[in-house]
C-alpha cells in the first residue's frame, strides 16, 4: 500500500519493456519531435520555416502525446491505474472500497469472501509515464524472473490518485472531441478486481468517468448557445454468456430485451433521449441493476458480462429528403469483465464457464490489438480478422482495426498475489501504445455533413460517395461562397470516411507529407504555450489537411476507375465474341430456310427436286406439277363422286384437313388409277385378241355345223331332242359360254369335228 516505501527487492536484473522513448520530453531536454524527423534524410534543418530559435524556447508538457489532439495520426493512448491494496485484516470485515451503484440482488454478500493480508507491493511507479515491476520474495527465488520497467504510458495513477484527476487526464479529452463531433471510446481492461468498474462507473462518494463525462457534457450543452438543437442519446447493453454456451447480447435499458448482432450493428438496441446528467445517471443505475454480477474470490461483485455505454449526440434535423436523423458524434465506454486465473478465483460450475468467456473475449480483444500493432510495423502482415471470433470485437471492429481512435485504460494490483496478474497483462497490453490511430473524422456540426447512423452498408456509402463526387459542382448554383466552402468540407468528409473503407492507412500516411506535419506540430507548439494562432498557419492547416484528403480520395477514385476500366474490357470483349455467333447463327438460319424451302416443295408435290436445279427450272416443274396436280384433283374427284378413292372427306372437315387430305388422295389416286388402267388394258387388249380368236372358230364352227346340218337333212336323222331353236340356243349359249371357257368350247369343238371326220 506505501508506495513511498515499498519492500526492498533483491538485487535483481532489470529489464526494460518498451524501449526508452527517446522523445521524452522534459523542460530541459531535448524537444521531441514526430518520427519523420529523426530520419536520417530529413533534420530540422532542412524544414525553412522554423529555425531554432523559435523552437527552443517553447516550453513542451511532460507528454506530448496527450496533447497531440490536432495530429493526422496519433498514438493510442494508454492509461494504467493501480489500484489501493485492500486493508482488510479479517474476511468478515465488507470491502473498504466498494461500489455504490445500486447492486445485483442475486450478488452474495461478501461474508466468505477471503482476503489475504496486505504484504509485499511489486508495483511501483517510477514517474508518471512508467513503473517498476519487481517479483515477489517466493519467486525471486527461482532466479528466472526480472524487475521490469514499462515505460510510455500516457499517464500512470498511482494508488492515491482521485476519480477527477483520472477524469481531467484521461476521459475529458474525449469528451471535448465528443462536443466537437468527433467519435471516440474508451475501454478498461484488467485482471478481476483491479478497480476497472470502479474507474468507470465509481461509487456516489467517488463518481467514476462516466458520471464526471455526463457532467461534463450537460454543462457544455447548456453553456453553449452555437448548437441548442443539439440532443444527447443513451443507449446500454451488456454481451454475456449462459452458462457459458452461446454469447447474448441484452438491452439493459428499462423495458430492453435480448437483441441481436448482424455483423457489427446491434439490431433493436434502445437509445434513450437524455436531458440532462441526473436523468442519465439513474438510467445508468438502473442498468446496473440488471447487469451480471457474481460473487468470486478475487472480487465480491465481480461482473459477468462485458458492458458497452454510448452516449450519442445529434443535431435535431431531419432529412426531408432522405427521410433519416442527421447523425453526430459517439462516445463509447467499454467496462470489459476482469480476466481471471482458475487456481486463483476456485471458479468452478458456472462460474468456471463465465470464466472461460471472459477470457476468451479479453484474449480476443487483446489478439485483435496486436494484430495491427503487427501490420502497422509490418504492412507485409495481414491484419488478422480475429475480431470475428467474439461479439464485442466484432461490435468494435472499426477501433479494433485502426479506423477510430480508443483510449485504453489498464487496471492492476500492485499486491504480490497479483504479480502474475500485473506482469500478464503488462507484457500484453504495454505495447499496444505504438498503435497509432487517423485521426481524420468529420466534425458532426460541418454542414452537409449527413453519415447515416449504422445503416449504411458499406457499398451503399461508396454509392453515396460516388454521387456526391459527380453532383459536386451541379448542386452548389447559387450559393454563398462561406457555404460552398463548409458543403465543400462537409463533403470531402464524408467521402473521406466512405473512402476510409477502400482507402488503407497506409496510403494515408503515404499521403500526409512532412511539410503538413511541420505545420501540424507548430500548431500543436503554439496551442501548448497558449499562444493565438496565427490566421495564415491556420488556413495553412486547413489547406494542407485538404489537400491530403483530395490525395487519398483521387488515388481511391483512380482504382475504383481502374476496377470500372477492368470490367468494361470484359464486357467489349464478351459483346464481339456475341456479335461473332449472331452472323454465323444466321447464316445458318438462311440456309435451314432454303432447305425448309426445298422440304415443303418435295413434300406439296412428291418430286424430287435436284440441289441442282436453277430457280427456272423450278419454275418450270412447278408449272408441270400445278398442270399434274389439278388433272389428278380432277381424277380425284372422279374418284371422290364414286367412293372408290378410300378417302372419304367428312361434311366437318376444315378446308385445311380437306387440302391435306386432297393432297394425300391425289397421290394416292395416281398410284392406283396407273395401276389400274394398265391391268385393264392388259386385260382388255387379251380378250379382245381371244375373242377374235373365238370369232373366227365360232364362225368355222357355225360353217361346220351348218356343213353337218345339211349333212344330215341330206342322209342321216338328226336327233329329236335337237330342233334348229334348241341349236340356235346352244349355238348362243356356246357363244356366251365362250367368253369365260373358250379353251374348253375350241376342245369340244375339235373332238366333234375329229368324231365327224372319222365318221
Ligand atoms: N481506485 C480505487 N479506489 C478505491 N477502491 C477501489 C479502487 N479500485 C477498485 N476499488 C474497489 O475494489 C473493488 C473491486 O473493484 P471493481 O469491481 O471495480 O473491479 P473490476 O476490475 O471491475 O472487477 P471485475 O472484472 O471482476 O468486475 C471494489 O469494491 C472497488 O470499490
Amino acid at each position: 500500500m506505501d508506495l513511498k516505501s515499498p519492500l526492498q527487492c533483491p538485487k535483481t536484473v532489470t529489464v526494460r519493456r518498451n524501449p526508452p522513448r527517446k522523445a521524452r520530453a522534459t523542460p530541459s531536454s531535448a524537444i521531441p519531435l514526430p518520427t519523420p524527423f529523426s530520419s536520417s534524410t530529413s533534420t530540422p534543418h532542412d524544414i525553412p520555416s522554423f529555425s531554432v530559435e523559435d523552437i527552443l524556447p517553447i516550453q513542451l508538457p511532460q507528454n506530448p502525446k496527450v496533447e497531440a489532439g490536432s495530429s493526422l495520426s496519433e498514438n493510442l493512448k494508454v492509461f494504467l491505474r493501480i489500484r489501493p491494496q485492500t486493508t482488510l485484516q479479517s474476511s468478515t470485515k465488507p470491502a473498504k472500497f466498494k461500489n455504490a451503484w445500486p447492486q445485483n440482488p442475486t450478488a452474495k454478500n461478501t461474508k466468505n469472501l477471503k482476503v489475504k493480508k496486505t504484504s509485499e507491493i511489486c508495483l511501483k511507479v517510477t514517474d508518471s509515464h512508467s513503473v517498476t515491476l519487481s517479483p515477489p520474495q517466493s519467486l525471486q527465488d527461482l532466479k528466472r524472473v526480472k524487475s521490469e520497467i514499462y515505460e510510455g504510458f500516457s499517464r500512470v495513477f498511482a494508488v492515491d490518485s482521485s476519480q477527477d484527476e483520472v477524469y481531467e487526464e484521461m476521459v475529458n479529452p474525449l469528451v471535448k472531441d465528443f462536443m466537437r463531433g468527433k467519435s471516440g471510446m474508451l475501454a478498461a481492461l484488467g485482471p478481476s478486481g483491479s478497480g476497472k468498474t470502479h474507474t468507470i462507473f465509481g461509487s456516489t462518494r467517488q463518481p467514476g468517468m462516466i458520471p464526471l463525462a455526463l457532467h461534463r457534457i450537460f454543462a457544455r450543452a447548456e453553456g453553449s448557445e452555437i448548437e441548442p438543437s443539439r440532443t444527447f442519446y443513451l443507449s446500454m447493453f451488456e454481451i454475456r454468456s449462459e452458462r457459458g454456451k452461446s454469447e447474448r447480447v441484452i438491452d439493459l435499458s428499462q423495458d430492453g430485451g435480448e437483441l441481436s448482432m448482424q455483423q457489427s450493428i446491434i439490431k433493436g438496441l434502445q437509445e434513450t433521449t437524455v436531458y440532462d446528467a441526473q436523468q442519465a445517471e439513474s438510467l445508468i443505475a438502473r442498468g446496473m441493476i440488471r447487469r451480471a454480477t457474481a460473487m468470486t474470490n478475487s472480487n465480491n461483485q465481480s461482473s459477468r458480462s462485458q458492458c458497452i455505454i454510448n452516449i450519442r449526440s445529434g443535431l435535431n434535423k431531419f432529412d426531408e429528403q432522405e427521410h433519416v436523423q442527421s447523425e453526430g458524434a459517439l462516445l463509447t465506454i467499454v467496462d470489459l469483465a476482469g480476466a481471471e486465473r482458475e487456481k486463483r478465483t476456485g471458479n468452478q460450475g458456472a462460474r468456471l464457464l463465465e470464466s472461460n468467456f471472459i477470457n476468451n473475449t479479453s484474449m480476443v480483444f487483446g489478439l485483435c490489438l496486436r494484430s495491427l500493432l503487427e501490420h502497422q510495423k509490418n504492412r507485409k502482415k495481414p491484419l488478422q480478422k480475429h475480431f470475428q471470433n467474439s461479439l464485442l470485437t466484432r461490435y468494435l471492429r472499426d477501433y479494433l482495426e485502426g479506423k477510430k481512435r480508443m483510449t485504453l485504460i489498464l487496471t492492476v494490483k500492485p499486491g504480490e498475489e497479483d504479480y502474475l496478474d500485473a506482469s500478464f497483462l503488462l507484457r500484453q497490453a504495454s505495447p499496444f501504445m505504438n498503435i497509432k490511430f487517423s485521426n481524420v473524422e468529420e466534425p458532426s456540426n460541418a454542414k452537409g455533413n449527413k453519415r447515416r447512423f449504422q445503416t449504411l452498408s458499406r457499398a451503399e456509402q461508396l454509392k453515396k460517395m460516388k454521387y456526391s463526387i459527380f453532383e459536386d459542382g451541379t448542386t452548389n448554383e447559387g450559393k454563398s461562397d462561406g457555404d460552398d466552402q463548409l458543403e465543400k468540407e462537409g463533403e470531402f468528409m464524408t467521402s473521406f470516411a466512405c473512402f476510409q473503407a477502400v482507402v488503407t492507412l497506409e496510403q494515408i500516411e503515404e499521403v500526409s507529407a512532412t511539410k503538413s506535419l511541420v505545420q501540424s506540430l507548430k500548431m500543436n507548439l503554439e496551442m501548448n504555450r497558449d499562444l493565438p494562432l496565427k490566421k495564415d498557419d491556420i488556413e495553412l492547416a486547413k489547406r494542407d489537411r485538404e489537400n491530403q484528403i483530395l490525395q487519398g480520395f483521387t488515388k481511391a477514385l483512380w482504382n475504383v476507375l481502374k476496377q470500372w476500366k477492368k470490367k468494361l474490357e470484359v464486357a467489349e470483349s464478351e459483346i464481339n465474341c456475341l456479335r461473332e455467333s449472331l452472323t454465323t447463327e444466321k447464316a445458318r438460319s438462311s440456309e435451314l430456310k432454303n432447305e425448309l424451302n426445298h422440304l415443303k416443295f418435295r413434300r406439296t408435290y412428291g418430286n424430287e427436286v435436284s440441289a441442282e436445279e436453277t430457280p427456272a427450272d423450278v419454275r418450270e416443274s412447278l408449272t408441270i406439277q400445278k398442270a399434274r396436280s389439278s388433272e389428278l384433283e380432277n381424277g380425284a374427284n372422279g374418284f371422290k363422286s364414286h367412293g372408290s378413292c378410300g378417302n372419304e372427306v367428312s361434311a366437318e372437315a376444315s378446308p385445311v384437313e380437306v387440302d391435306e387430305s386432297r393432297e394425300h388422295g391425289v397421290a394416292k389416286l395416281e398410284g392406283q388409277t396407273t395401276i389400274s388402267h394398265e391391268v385393264v388394258e392388259s386385260e382388255t387388249f387379251r380378250l379382245r385378241e381371244s375373242l377374235t380368236i373365238e370369232k373366227a372358230s365360232a364362225s368355222e364352227l357355225e360353217y361346220e355345223v351348218n356343213a353337218l346340218e345339211s349333212c344330215f337333212s341330206n342322209g342321216k336323222e338328226v336327233s329329236p331332242e335337237h330342233s334348229p331353236g334348241e341349236l340356235d340356243e346352244s349355238r348362243e349359249h356356246g357363244f356366251s359360254e365362250f367368253g369365260s371357257q373358250p379353251t374348253k368350247t375350241c376342245e369340244v369343238a375339235f373332238c366333234c369335228i375329229q368324231i365327224l371326220v372319222q365318221c
